[in-house]
């Protein structure tokens, strides 16, 4: 039978459309039967009311598709209300006078257009859906962001396209949506699944779009809008660098590790600036970006603590003194005074006074910065009074590897403890009063098997064979750290061509011609290929430091250690050994790092053990194995102090019966005109050292002899104190320097003791026997 003009019309606009007959035929009749025969409603606005009504059908077949597919996925899940639910609406608005069933569609009453209409319609399934992938199509032209099911986005519907309510499909010509459908992008388009299989990676939180190509080659489609202001990309390997990541970035768990979402995250108010302490101290950081990378921030309880983990490029950092009323870190290893010392967060610690020091403990704070080179400057211990123990930083392992917490405390004066009131590192150190310290307590502050708490290459135990004391507290560092003032400068520009050997490569021991390096020590490098100081290089160090007077001692014209003295009268300079200096090769050297001249700088190297003495001397360093001749064992580490700095410390520590342990670093002193203030330095170990701080002193003929060695600053002002050895040492022997200690000088900054050094040389036993016989004469 010819259909009627009007259906063919209708069906050939429907094809032109892409939609075919068996898809068009059952609609129209419906929409007939509807109209009550009313074709000006059908053909109105190009067939609007058909296209709807076509693709409402098409909707209501895929749920219905999908309630008899039991496999269906979480997306599906997902998008089912919302295309149920606009199709309802649709409908609503068709069906003014109710809703047929698709099982109504065959009572027409219409025998042309039914009998136009009486083929054999096919299966769901098998049919296409052009007008779903036309939407889809035409959607991905509206807006990249329809998004009417993110909870996060709240009720979207005004943005997102609608093809019914805003009469999308409608507004446009036949022939623009055939323009659409045959569009290379639509083609494309309709080859692509349907429903992209994002949900299960999504979990159907986020909406999927598809959409025209993103910026950098992402398809919108596969952009998730996570939160107002974030967009997430699918997963994918990418360089972490990359990563610009949200703190609260919504990670899925089924993410692999490998895998992780780009965020894009637009520009919002930055949440964290600079911590604030609640005591209103602030955290100084010079390098904010150095320290963003490298800092890790804890808060517990209200507290943050502020730790740097991991080697940074620093080579030397900065420790501000406190107050002379602050309290004293830790006290002479000897335990002469009773003051206040630092000790781990420790089980053992919490269950003594020192958890319950209540009301005005002080407590101290320490601050860290970080200088455009790079150093680390642990600035201000500031002692502050809070009710409860506070936390310290802990052992500054060094060039670099500050690793203590600043011990950032809040009101409750406590930070860093876990939720259970445990310790979050058992390496954090807490401030108690030294007569609280059980011999427990220091037994298990310093770990027997290694004092250095991992600081160096090695590990050094401690061990005491005559009683039961233990090595008291202090902060074991491998590398010396500026406290304030010094003048300490690792300028790699500060370093000239005469001061390193760039040209160099390989190994510098092993070419004859002789480098810069080499010339700074008289042509000849330090070192023999083993490591050792050469022999008449340490005879000859040997000799200046038993025999100052013989090699022409340094007067400075206006001695440092006198100016800061601030008596009426200046005295004058009682002179400075004259020392030789190793040069090592450092880092605008272009030798390798295995390069026989750096010896200094690669640590300790040899098995040591500290232990207690039996002569009264306290705790002493041992080797536990046999040592050659010029070996290296350790330098002297400590906190590089001013002049100023070190007789301020010295008045409290006479105050307070304490014994400092200063070296000064006057290898250069009486050779510069006037050497200011932040020049003339020394190392205190006192609170901050490593293993050296244990050697005793020997009178004359002790077995390390002490070399300064210039590795990063060619000034000499500062440089580092080698210990190596004056002969052949064997395993088990007690390793001990000449202090240089006059023991008739009481102004001395190493303040004298009673030398039981046994040495046949011993310049105490020859004072006491000046003093013996003197009183003996008198
Ligand atoms: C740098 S510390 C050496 C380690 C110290 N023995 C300890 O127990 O920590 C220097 C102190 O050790 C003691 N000392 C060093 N050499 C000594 C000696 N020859 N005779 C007596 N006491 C000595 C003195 O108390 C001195 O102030």
């Amino acid at each position: 039978m010819a259909q009627k003009p009007k259906v063919q019309a209708a069906l050939k606009a429907m094809a032109e459309l892409g939609i075919n007959e068996k898809q068009v035929k059952p609609v129209l009749k419906r929409l007939f039967k509807l109209f009550d025969k009313n074709w000006e409603l059908i053909e109105a606005e190009n067939y609007r009311v058909l296209i709807d009504a076509i693709f409402d059908e098409e909707e209501n077949e895929v749920v219905e598709e999908k309630k008899n597919c039991k496999n269906y996925d979480e997306e599906d899940m997902e998008e089912e209300p919302q295309v149920h639910h606009e199709a309802s609406r649709t409908s609503k608005r068709l069906h003014s006078s109710g809703h047929e069933s698709s099982s109504q569609k065959k009572k027409s009453t219409n025998a042309d257009l039914e009998s136009d209409m009486e083929e054999e319609l096919p299966l769901p399934h098998q049919r296409e859906r052009p007008l779903k992938r036309l939407r889809k199509s035409h959607e991905g032209q509206v807006s990249p962001f329809p998004n009417s099911c993110n909870p996060m986005l709240g009720d979207t519907s005004s943005v997102r396209p609608k093809v019914e309510k805003d009469g999308l499909l409608g507004t446009r010509s036949p022939q623009q949506l055939r323009d659409i459908t045959r569009s290379p992008e639509s083609r494309a388009e309709l080859q692509q699944p349907i429903s992209p299989h994002i949900g299960n990676k999504n979990k159907g939180k986020q909406p999927v779009m598809s959409k025209p190509l993103a910026p950098h080659g992402v398809r919108f489609k596969e952009l998730v809008v996570a939160e107002p202001g974030i967009i997430l990309l699918p997963k994918q390997n990418v360089n972490t660098h990359q990563l610009l990541k949200p703190k609260d970035e919504p990670f899925t768990d089924d993410m692999a590790q490998d895998e992780v979402p780009i965020a894009a995250i637009l520009p919002g108010p930055s949440s964290e600036e600079n911590p604030i302490l609640q005591d209103g101290a602030t955290v100084e950081q010079n390098d904010q970006e150095h320290v963003a990378s490298q800092e890790k921030e804890s808060t517990t309880n209200g507290i943050q603590a502020s730790y740097n983990e991991g080697n940074t490029n620093s080579e030397l950092a900065t420790i501000e003194e406190e107050s002379p009323s602050n309290l004293e870190v830790a006290s002479s290893p000897l335990g002469e005074d009773g003051s206040i010392s630092v000790a781990p967060n420790l089980d053992a610690l919490r269950k003594t006074t020192a958890w319950d020091a209540g009301g005005g403990t002080k407590e101290l704070l320490c601050m860290q910065s970080f200088s455009l080179n790079g150093s680390v400057s642990i600035e201000h211990p500031t002692v502050v009074t809070a009710p409860q123990v506070p936390r310290l930083p802990l052992s500054l392992n060094g060039f670099g590897e500050c690793r203590e917490a600043c011990g950032r405390t809040a009101s409750n004066g406590f930070s860093g403890v876990n939720k259970e009131g445990g310790l979050e590192d058992s390496r954090d150190l807490v401030v108690v009063q030294q007569c609280d310290l059980t011999t427990d307590d220091l037994r298990a502050y310093h770990d027997i098997n290694d004092i250095t708490k991992g600081a160096e290459r090695v590990t050094i135990p401690w061990v005491n064979e005559m009683n039961s004391e233990c090595p008291l507290s202090f902060f074991y560092i491998s590398r010396s750290l500026v406290f304030r003032d010094a003048d300490v400068n690792f300028c790699l520009s500060g370093i000239g061509d005469g001061d390193c050997c760039s040209t160099c490569l390989g190994d510098c021991l092993s070419v004859p011609a002789r480098c810069a390096c080499a010339c700074q020590t008289g042509g000849e490098f330090a070192y023999t290929p083993e490591g050792l100081v050469k022999d008449d290089f340490l005879e000859e160090c040997i000799s200046m430091t038993r025999n100052p007077q013989q090699h022409h001692p340094l007067y400075c014209k206006s001695c440092p250690l006198e100016r800061v003295k601030n008596d009426d009268c200046l005295e004058p300079c009682k002179g400075h050994s004259r020392r030789k200096f190793i040069k090592e090769c450092w880092s605008k050297c272009g030798c390798v790092i295995q390069c026989g001249n750096r010896v200094v700088q690669r640590g300790i190297n040899c098995k040591l053990q500290v232990f207690f003495t039996s002569e009264g001397k306290g705790w002493g360093l041992r080797t536990l194995e046999d040592l050659p001749k010029g070996a290296f064992v350790c330098e002297y580490v400590g906190e590089v102090l001013t002049s100023k700095e070190l007789q301020e410390r010295n008045i409290q520590s006479a105050r307070s019966g304490k014994r400092p342990y200063p070296v000064l670093l006057d290898a250069n002193w009486g050779l510069k005109a006037v050497l200011r203030n932040e020049e003339a330095l020394c190392l205190d170990a006192t609170k901050y050292g490593n293993v050296a701080r244990f050697i005793n002193h020997r009178c004359l003929d002790a077995n390390l002899v002490e070399i300064p060695v210039e590795v990063e600053t060619p000034d000499h002002c500062y440089y580092h104190i080698a210990f190596f050895t004056t002969r052949k040492v064997d395993a088990l022997e007690e390793l001990n320097w000449d202090y240089g200690i006059d023991f008739d000088d009481h102004d001395h900054p190493v303040k004298v003791f009673q030398c039981r050094c046994g040495s046949k040389f011993c310049r105490n036993m020859k004072r006491s026997n000046r003093s013996r016989s003197a009183s003996i004469a008198a």
